[in-house]
């Protein structure tokens, strides 16, 4: 009997009152609503909850700049007149709002990604849960995208001190540039992001062209997609590329990206995948049993991002959740949209304008970059 992976969870009570402001579509109040889903489905007794420690700014300096930093603990809702020049040089104000607790925020969500490797390098757990993370657009010294640390960067980084090699995986529907961006010119840390590209869709980089340069060459992997993708078309280009960088790359940990607004229904997404499929892609890199990190990340339908990433706890568990929501106190009736059942909701079907001949070129070319390999 193989022994049962010890999973590790991230949940701060208090994440869900931080408020981007009115008509902003991210609402960490869903990470409340997928911890209430995780409680009603009983997970919790098989996971090992842990509030995430609030990190400092001299772990946060270890990718971001200083002067960002300190920005970021200066600055206040009510002093934003006072600062409009550094508001700008950060690329704060409307898609990034400062907002009350901001940064206690940041220093959670990242906290929990960080504590997370930790515990995977420390060899205590094989899986480590942090749906508050994957904040994968944060640069260096810039907000961008809903995201101003780059979680997912600095648990990279503390990984590298365990493995020579990381391998860190995107399937939001939008580009993990952020991540992309610190790693793009090193061979230990391979990135692959799936995404809608074109139509100026944000944030417009990622294409099939961009492998990574100097030492990175060939160690960035960019899937772009168009409107409408499948669970068949998605999950089938998804395990070819991953199989295909598994073997070439042979990273010792795995860092997953779980956006769930690459799922149909999503308020600002245009891909139609299912809860199944979205699930399919976290169950194929369980399969690699290597010690893996998996956060969240965007998702703007919030009762579907608690389906789905409740549903992909219990994935991380080896377990199946039945169809219908056990009734549960809190947030219960977010859940009637689809009669109170897990299969997620989406009023409006988009066309698949990926097409057979499209993704058979996308694959053969990831296929001969990846040949190039040498390490
Ligand atoms: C000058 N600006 C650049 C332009 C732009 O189109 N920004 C994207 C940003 C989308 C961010 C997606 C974040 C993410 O899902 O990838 C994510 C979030 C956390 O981890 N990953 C966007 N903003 C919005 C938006 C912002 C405020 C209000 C309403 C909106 F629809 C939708 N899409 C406007
Ligand atoms: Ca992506
Ligand atoms: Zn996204």
């Amino acid at each position: 009997m193989v022994a049962k992976e010890r999973v590790c969870y991230y949940y701060d009570e208090e994440v869900g009152r931080n408020y981007y402001g009115p008509n902003h579509p991210m609402k960490p109040h869903r990470l409340c609503m997928t911890h209430n889903l995780i409680l009603a489905y009983d997970l919790h007794k098989h996971l090992q909850v842990f509030r995430p420690r609030a990190c400092t700014n001299t772990e946060f300096t270890q990718f971001h700049s200083e002067d960002y930093v300190d920005f970021l603990s200066k600055i206040t809702p009510d002093k934003q007149q006072q600062y409009v020049l550094e508001m700008q040089r950060f690329n704060l104000g409307e898609d990034c709002p400062i907002f009350d607790h901001m940064l206690d925020f940041c220093r959670r969500y990242t906290g929990g990604s960080i504590d997370g490797v930790r515990r995977l390098n420390q060899g205590v757990s094989d899986i480590a849960i942090n749906w508050s993370g994957g904040l994968h657009h944060a640069k260096k010294a810039e907000a961008s995208g809903f995201c101003y640390i780059n979680d997912l960067v600095l648990a990279i980084l503390e990984l590298l001190k365990q493995h020579a090699r990381v391998v860190y995986i995107d399937i939001d529907i939008h580009h993990g540039d952020g991540v992309e961006e610190a790693f793009y010119m090193t061979d230990r840390v391979m990135t692959v992001s799936f995404h809608k590209y074109g139509d100026m869709f944000f944030p417009g980089t990622g294409g099939l062209r961009d492998i990574g340069i100097n030492s990175g060459k060939y160690y960035s992997v960019n899937v772009p997609l168009n409107d409408g993708i499948d669970d068949k078309s998605f999950v089938d280009l998804f395990k070819f590329v991953m199989q295909d960088v598994m073997d070439s790359f042979q990273p010792g940990a795995i860092v997953l990206q779980c956006g769930a607004d690459s799922l149909a229904g999503d308020r600002i997404g245009c891909f139609n995948l299912s809860l199944k499929g979205h699930a399919e892609c976290v169950s194929f890199m369980k399969s690699f049993a290597k010690p893996i990190l998996v956060t969240g990340g965007g998702g703007y339908t919030k009762s579907n991002v608690a389906r789905c990433w409740a549903n992909e706890t219990a994935t991380l568990l080896g377990k199946q959740l039945v169809e219908h929501i056990p009734p549960h106190e809190n947030y219960y009736e977010y859940y009637a949209d689809a009669g109170y059942k897990l299969k997620a909701h989406a009023p409006v079907w988009i066309e698949n304008l990926n097409t057979p001949s499209y993704l058979n070129q996308v694959k053969e070319k990831v296929r001969q970059n990846l040949k190039s390999l040498t390490f």
